[in-house]
């Protein structure tokens, strides 16, 4: 299993409110992943504020645009020195190739660089609206071959995905599930779901749990019982 292999998705909309949440949790047992919602009321002072309480800092910003602009926000995001940012593996093998060359220059400093395959959110029944009409898996395992061609470090994908990734690809090739619910939770709007140990035993590296955690009445207890349930993997 990966070193720290929990990531708490902070999506609130009260900055204090996460601080407190951050101020609760120890950076040896959990990354931190801001998106879209707090970095775009917030911006690089919450990043800087996530920094210096020493976590390691994903930054879900799902870029997806043409390959210059993808480019040049990967690079900002480098620039705040975050530990993981992503692209959207739908904008095509020009657009991911661009980005990881815009890393380049940052060498060792770079973050790890991950792209989007089949939001976690959707369905098989939401594909086919798309026009896209082959199960979701076959869909991921078709953008996890061109973000393994760009070369980047891995993927987002759902836990269910994770074996078939992981015989495809390899050890190196990092997987980073949402779509985590313990037992008997909420699953809200996820539909391609697993419990925390079951995605480390099917080869999940990154497991990303929001809610879970930070609707929970007592979100340290929440964190702390999921924690627990993987350390008999180790
Ligand atoms: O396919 C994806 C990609 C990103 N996410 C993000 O992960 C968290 C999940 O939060 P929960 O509250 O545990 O559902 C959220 O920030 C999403 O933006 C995803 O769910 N699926």
């Amino acid at each position: 299993m990966t070193d720290k292999p929990i990531v708490v998705a902070l999506d609130y909309d009260n900055k204090a409110d996460a601080l407190t949440l951050i101020d609760k949790l120890d950076p040896a047992m959990c990354r931190l992943k801001i998106g879209k919602e707090m970095f775009t009321l917030f911006g690089p002072t919450l990043v800087k504020d996530i920094h210096n309480r020493h976590f390691d800092l994903f930054l879900d910003l799902k870029f997806h645009d043409i390959p210059n602009t993808v480019a040049k926000a990967v690079s900002a995001a480098a620039d705040l020195g975050v530990w993981m940012t992503n692209v959207h593996a739908s904008g095509g093998l020009a657009m991911m190739q661009a980005a990881k060359n815009a890393l380049l220059p940052y060498g060792k400093e770079a973050p790890l660089l991950i792209a989007v395959t089949v939001l976690t959110s959707m369905s098989d029944e939401d594909l086919a609206l798309l026009g896209i009409n082959v199960p979701a898996f076959e869909h991921v395992l078709r953008l996890a071959k061109l973000t393994h061609q760009a070369e980047l470090d891995g993927v987002v994908c759902s836990a269910q995905e994770a074996k078939l990734l992981k015989s495809t690809f390899g050890e190196h090739f990092k997987l980073v599930t949402p779509g985590i619910r313990p037992a008997g939770s909420d699953a809200g709007d996820q539909h391609r779901i697993m419990t925390p140990p079951q995605a480390i035993a099917v080869g999940s590296d990154y497991l990303v749990i929001g809610r879970p955690i930070t609707k929970a009445v007592d979100p340290l207890a929440a964190l702390t019982a999921i924690h627990q349930s993987l350390q008999t993997q180790i």
